[in-house]
């Protein structure tokens, strides 16, 4: 719709036609930082600030999508838990801007209060989620946690008289869901699968024991992700699940890696 400010003709150029017959898949705002409320189990909800993708896709003949209205949506629905909104987001985002498919992606901080293990001290340990839907004909929703964790080399434990090589490692696990999920529950799930958990806070007493847990628990990659895999397995309600491990090797200047993927049913 045409407008007018100081006797000049704001043109929507985004409407007019464009001639070069491609549409465009994704389209929108990228990176929007937005304060988000996500579900907590233990204090009911969280707030927190997400980074923001927003795609739809565009039609060959028009030449721009209109790039206001993603963040007129995302404002409309501030004051609600995120994970309630997303699909309705995604409705809005179809409707308002004429597209047959819409994408959402957040990444957060989400803290979580944890217990050091011999002394209780108590702390709270960021992790990085991600919430990743998209509606087409059907909804998609794919949950995504960074989960840091120690790996001690089950290789260097055997070879070495002294020690073994050990260090901080990002599992990454992603899953599709027939039933709700807590965060804190996955986080739980994945952190078995390393030689230890990482801590914000530890006393004396526990980094004495978190050191010889993990000497007592060795894990490659290829450990913590199969160990992974047989727990994600075992959980009826995960439709199709991804599962990385990025060891940042304290011996080289490159990382291990291993990842595996399964669809279920
Ligand atoms: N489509 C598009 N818009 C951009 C881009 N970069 C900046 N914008 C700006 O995004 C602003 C918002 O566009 P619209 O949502 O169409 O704004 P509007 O016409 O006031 O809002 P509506 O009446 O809802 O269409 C415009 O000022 C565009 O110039 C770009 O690369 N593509």
């Amino acid at each position: 719709m045409e407008q007018k400010k100081e006797g000049k003709t704001l043109t929507d150029v985004q409407l007019t036609r464009d001639t070069r017959n491609i549409a465009i898949g994704k389209v929108g705002v990228k990176d929007v930082s937005y304060p988000i409320v996500v579900m907590d189990k233990n204090k009911k909800f969280q707030n927190t600030i997400a980074r923001i993708n927003m795609y739809v896709d565009l039609p060959h003949h028009f030449k721009g999508t209109h790039m206001s209205r993603f963040v007129e949506i995302l404002n409309k629905y501030r004051e609600d838990i995120a994970l309630d909104k997303l699909e309705v987001i995604l409705s809005t985002m179809k409707e308002k801007l004429g597209a047959s498919n819409a994408h959402l992606e957040m990444e957060f901080p989400y803290f979580v209060e944890k217990k050091a293990p011999v002394s209780k001290a108590k702390s709270l340990m960021e992790y990085t989620c991600t919430f990743s839907a998209s509606l087409s004909d059907r909804f998609d929703f794919v949950l995504g946690i960074k989960v840091p964790v120690t790996s001690l080399c089950p290789c260097s434990k055997e070879l070495s008289s002294y020690g073994a090589h050990n260090q901080r490692s990002i599992m990454t696990v992603q899953v599709r869901y027939s039933e709700f999920i807590w965060i804190e529950d996955l986080i739980d799930i994945i952190e078995e699968c390393g030689s230890s958990p990482v801590y914000s806070l530890l006393k004396r007493e526990d980094e004495k024991f978190v050191t010889e847990r993990a000497y007592e628990n060795p894990r490659f990659v290829e450990d913590m992700v199969r160990e992974a895999t047989v727990r994600l397995l075992s959980m009826e309600n995960i439709t199709w699940f991804s599962v990385e491990a990025e060891n940042f090797e304290s011996i080289h200047k490159h990382s291990a890696y291993a990842a595996i993927e399964r669809k279920k049913g």
